[in-house]
């Protein structure tokens, strides 16, 4: 797929109004909200509606789920008026599917967890089901939120077919890297952009945002 001009922009893990107002201030294109209680950033249905009724018009809500009930992903997605949903877990094609055909009429992302185990025929069958991809780091113990990154060089074998978020322990010091190397369809930033789980840093929401878009405008640039 080749390099889109302008880079999508997801910042997960919002519990904060003031954070997810920055963001939005700053130009995110995105906001994740978890709704799996064993994360430590896990947010309230309340805490999360609360927020997302005063986000700006084009602000997208992804609500993040692991291996949750798929009628209870549903009733969220219309309680706090979720645009995306991302599924974390180990939800099969079908359980996407049914998802996009259920009344939530969102758009979803398929967490792909990614390390030296994984191929294209992990991907393959999601083919029709899903609207993109969300790359993340491969850790036994944690779904997501980990802080580490994986090995970019594995995501070609992983022979994609839909856009795919870059994610995985990015953060001020390795996005323009990370940039650099992989050319994905959006980046998503979590755990480097916080001062403790659950509660983002300004200052690093603002450095990264403005990174990225100074990357760019450098690529495009050059491409002139
Ligand atoms: O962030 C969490 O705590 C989390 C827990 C369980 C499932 C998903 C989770 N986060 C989803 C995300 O989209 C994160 O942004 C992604 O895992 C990258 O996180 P990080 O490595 O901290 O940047």
């Amino acid at each position: 797929m080749s390099a889109p001009d302008r880079i999508r922009i997801k910042i997960c893990g919002m519990t904060r109004l003031a954070d997810a107002l920055c963001a939005a201030t700053a130009g995110v294109d995105a906001l994740g909200f978890i709704f799996y209680e064993k994360s430590p950033r896990a947010v309230s249905l309340s805490a999360a509606k609360d927020i997302i009724r005063q986000l700006p018009p084009l602000v997208a809500a992804v609500g993040v789920f692991v291996d949750e009930k798929l009628e209870q992903v549903v009733r969220t997605v219309r309680a706090c008026g979720l645009t995306h949903v991302q599924l974390h877990g180990a939800e099969p094609p079908d359980y996407c599917r049914q998802l996009a055909d259920s009344a939530a009429s969102c758009r979803i992302i398929k967490a792909v967890r990614v390390g030296t185990h994984s191929t294209s025929a992990d991907i393959t069958p999601y083919r029709t089901a899903v609207h993109g991809y969300l790359l993340d780091t491969y850790e036994h113990s944690r779904a997501g939120g980990t802080g580490q990154r994986f090995d970019w060089s594995l995501i070609d074998q992983l022979q994609l077919d839909r856009p795919f978020f870059l994610a995985g322990g990015l953060d001020l010091k390795n996005i323009r890297v990370a940039l650099k190397q992989v050319t994905p369809y959006g980046v998503d930033a979590n755990s480097g952009l916080e001062d403790a789980p659950g509660l983002k840093n300004h200052h690093r929401i603002h450095s990264f945002i403005t990174t990225v878009r100074g990357f760019e405008c450098e690529r495009l640039a050059s491409q002139q």
